[in-house]
C-alpha cells in the first residue's frame, strides 16, 4: 500500500492533487449513491476506508486468486469492492456470471465510461470500448457479416505451414514465430497483406497503439477517468498534459485503423490486391455506398489485429507450455492426429473430425484463459441478484479464471493441464462442455471466437503432426521442468518466458513442411 501512495503521489502533479480536493466533496455523493443505498444491499466484500472505499485493496499481483478468496471468504457468488464512483462487482461462479452476463444481457452489455480512449482519443471504433446502443449492435452486426471465418481459411493454412517452416529455423525462441504467425494471418485475411517478418511496417503499427492503449487503460493512469469532468480542463493550463498524451494516442488509433485499409485501397487500384475481407467489400462498393458505411467496415477490420493478436498468441504459447511440460499427452496426441491424417498435414477438411485436438483446444483455453478477467460490462439499469442489489453503472467482471477452474464443472485437478476432461469415455467430444467462458459473455461475447478457435485447431494440428516439442534440458540432458508461474499483473495472461526445442518428427515431416510452405 505504501508503494502504491508513492507511486500515486509521483504520477499525478500538484495541480491534479488540487483538483483531487475539490473533488472529493463530488465523491462523498457518489459514494452515498453507489453504497448501502435506499434500494438494498450490496454483496459482500472487503470493508475498505471512507470515501476511497477498497481503493488500495484491488490486488496488485493475481486478482482473480484473490477474488477467488474473498468469494470463499464471504461466503458469496459475487463480491463488491467499493470505489469512488460505481462499485467493482466481481462474479466468481458460472451461475451468476450465466445469470447476469447472458440470461439478463439486455441490461448487461455496457462497458464503463471511458473519458480518455472514448472521449479524448476517440478510440470507440474498437469494439471492446465501444458502449451499448444502436451503434453498437450495428457495429456487431457489420462484424459478423464482414468477418466471414470460412472465407480466410486459404489464410490461415498459409500463416500455419509458414510459421511450421520459420520453427525448422528457431533455435530456443519460438515466441516471435507464432506472433509472426497471428499477424501474418490477421494482415493477410483483413486486408491481403502480405507480411515477411515481425518488422513489418502494418504489424509495428498496431503493435505501438496496442501498447498505448494498454498503457491507458492501467488503474490510475490518467486521472481524468476517474474525474471526467478533467476533460475540459483547459490545454493552456498547467497540468494538460493528457491532452497531448490523447492527441498522440488518436493519431496512433487512426494509422492503426485507416492505414492498412488505404493499403488495400491502393492494391485494388492497381489492380494486384489479394483476396481479403477488405478486397471483397471493397470490389462490391457502390457509387453510393453511403461513407459511413465504408468507415464502419474500416473500423471493424480494424478490431481483428487490436482484439485478436495478443490474445490468441498467448493461447497458442499456452499450448506449446503445455505440451513441453506434459509429454505422454503430446505422444497420445500424434499418435491420433497421425491416425486420423494418414501421413500429410491437416486442413480444414478434417476440421472438427479429430476429438481429441478439440479436447487440446479448450483444455488450451480453460487451463490459462489468455483474459483471467472478462472486460468489464456494465448494467444500464438497476437490478437484484439473490437478495443483493447491483446498482446501474457498475464495473461487472466475470473471474473467468476462477469459473474455468470449478471442479464441479471441469472435474477435479483442475490447475492441472487434462484435455481428456473434455472427452466421454467413449473418447468423444463431451458436447455439453467447453472451455468457451474463456471469450466472455452475453452479447459482449468475442465475435473472434470462431475465428480463434480455427486458427488454433490449424495450428496445433499442424504442430504436433510435424514436430516433438521438447523443454530445454540442463548440460546432463535432464529436461529442465519449465516455470508455469503466469504474468501476475495486467489484464492479459502471460505466460512465463520458457525455452523449448522443435524437433522434426522425422526426415519426411521436414520434407513436408519445406514443401507445403513454399506451396502455400
Ligand atoms: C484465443 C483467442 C481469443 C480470446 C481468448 C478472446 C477473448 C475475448 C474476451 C474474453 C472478450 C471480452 C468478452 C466480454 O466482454 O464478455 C473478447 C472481446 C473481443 N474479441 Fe476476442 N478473444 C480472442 C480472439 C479474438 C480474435 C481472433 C478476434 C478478431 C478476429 C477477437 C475480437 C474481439 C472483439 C472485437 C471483442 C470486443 C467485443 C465487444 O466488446 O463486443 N478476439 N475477446
Amino acid at each position: 500500500m505504501v508503494n502504491l501512495l508513492t507511486d500515486l503521489f509521483y504520477r499525478f502533479s500538484l495541480v491534479h492533487w488540487a483538483v483531487v480536493g475539490l473533488v472529493t466533496f463530488a465523491l462523498i455523493y457518489l459514494t452515498k449513491a453507489f453504497g448501502k443505498g435506499h434500494a438494498g444491499t450490496l454483496p459482500p466484500g472487503p470493508r475498505g476506508w471512507p470515501i476511497i472505499g477498497n481503493v488500495f485493496d484491488i490486488p496488485a499481483e493475481y486478482p482473480w486468486k484473490v477474488y477467488r478468496r474473498w468469494g470463499q471468504e464471504f461466503d458469496s457468488e459475487i463480491i463488491t469492492l467499493k470505489l469512488p464512483g460505481p462499485p467493482l462487482l466481481v462474479l466468481n461462479s458460472a451461475k451468476a456470471a450465466d445469470e447476469l452476463l447472458i440470461k439478463r444481457s439486455a441490461i448487461y452489455s455496457d462497458r464503463p465510461r471511458m473519458v480518455m480512449l472514448n472521449e479524448l482519443v476517440r478510440a470507440d471504433w474498437n469494439l471492446a470500448l465501444m458502449p451499448y446502443g444502436e451503434r453498437f449492435k450495428a457495429a456487431r452486426k457489420m462484424f459478423n457479416k464482414h468477418i466471414d471465418v470460412p472465407y480466410c481459411r486459404p489464410q490461415a493454412v498459409a500463416a500455419v505451414r509458414k510459421c511450421l517452416k520459420d520453427l525448422l529455423a528457431a533455435t530456443k525462441h519460438h515466441d516471435p514465430i507464432i506472433r509472426l504467425m497471428t499477424g501474418r494471418f490477421i494482415l493477410a485475411s483483413g486486408y491481403g497483406i502480405d507480411v515477411d517478418s515481425a518488422d513489418d511496417p502494418y504489424i509495428e503499427i498496431s503493435e505501438t497503439f496496442i501498447k498505448s492503449i494498454s498503457h491507458a487503460t492501467q488503474r490510475g493512469a490518467f486521472l481524468v477517468d476517474a474525474f471526467p469532468i478533467l476533460k475540459y480542463w483547459p490545454s493552456s493550463l498547467p497540468g494538460a498534459g493528457f491532452k497531448q498524451v490523447a492527441a498522440r494516442l488518436r493519431k496512433l488509433a487512426d494509422d492503426a485503423r485507416t492505414l492498412p485499409f488505404k493499403f488495400t485501397q491502393g492494391e485494388l487500384a492497381k489492380g494486384t490486391a489479394k483476396r481479403s475481407f477488405a478486397t471483397r467489400f471493397l470490389e462490391t462498393m457502390r457509387e453510393d455506398t453511403p461513407r459511413s458505411e465504408i468507415d464502419g467496415v474500416e473500423a471493424i477490420i480494424g478490431n481483428m489485429y487490436i482484439a485478436g493478436a495478443d490474445t490468441t498468441v498467448l493461447a497458442m504459447r499456452t499450448f506449446v507450455l503445455a505440451m513441453a511440460l506434459n509429454p505422454s499427452i503430446q505422444k497420445k496426441a500424434q499418435q491420433i492426429v497421425d491416425a486420423a491424417l494418414g501421413g500429410r498435414l491437416p486442413d480444414f477438411n478434417d476440421f472438427g473430425t479429430i476429438p481429441y485436438i478439440d479436447a487440446l483446444v479448450n483444455e488450451t483455453l480453460r487451463w490459462k484463459p489468455p483474459l483471467p478477467i472478462s472486460i468489464p460490462h456494465g448494467p444500464i439499469e438497476d437490478d437484484h441478484y439473490n437478495g443483493f442489489f447491483i446498482p446501474k453503472g457498475s464495473i461487472v467482471v466475470a473471474n473467468i479464471c476462477a469459473i474455468l477452474q470449478d471442479e464441479e464443472a471441469y472435474g477435479p485437478d483442475t490447475d492441472l493441464f487434462n484435455p481428456e476432461r473434455f472427452l466421454t469415455q467413449t473418447g468423444e467430444l463431451n458436447k455439453n462442455l467447453n472451455a468457451d467462458v474463456a471469450f466472455g459473455y452475453g452479447r459482449r461475447q468475442c465475435p473472434g471466437k470462431v475465428m480463434a478457435k480455427e486458427l488454433m485447431w490449424m495450428a496445433i494440428t499442424s504442430i504436433l503432426a510435424t514436430f516433438d516439442i521438447h523443454s530445454a534440458a540442463d548440460e546432463h540432458g535432464v529436461p529442465l521442468k519449465p516455470n508455469i508461474d503466469y504474468g501476475p499483473i495486467g489484464n492479459l495472461n502471460y505466460p512465463p518466458h520458457f525455452e523449448c526445442s522443435f524437433v522434426p518428427r522425422s526426415s519426411q515431416t521436414r520434407t513436408w513442411i519445406e514443401d507445403y510452405a513454399d506451396e502455400a
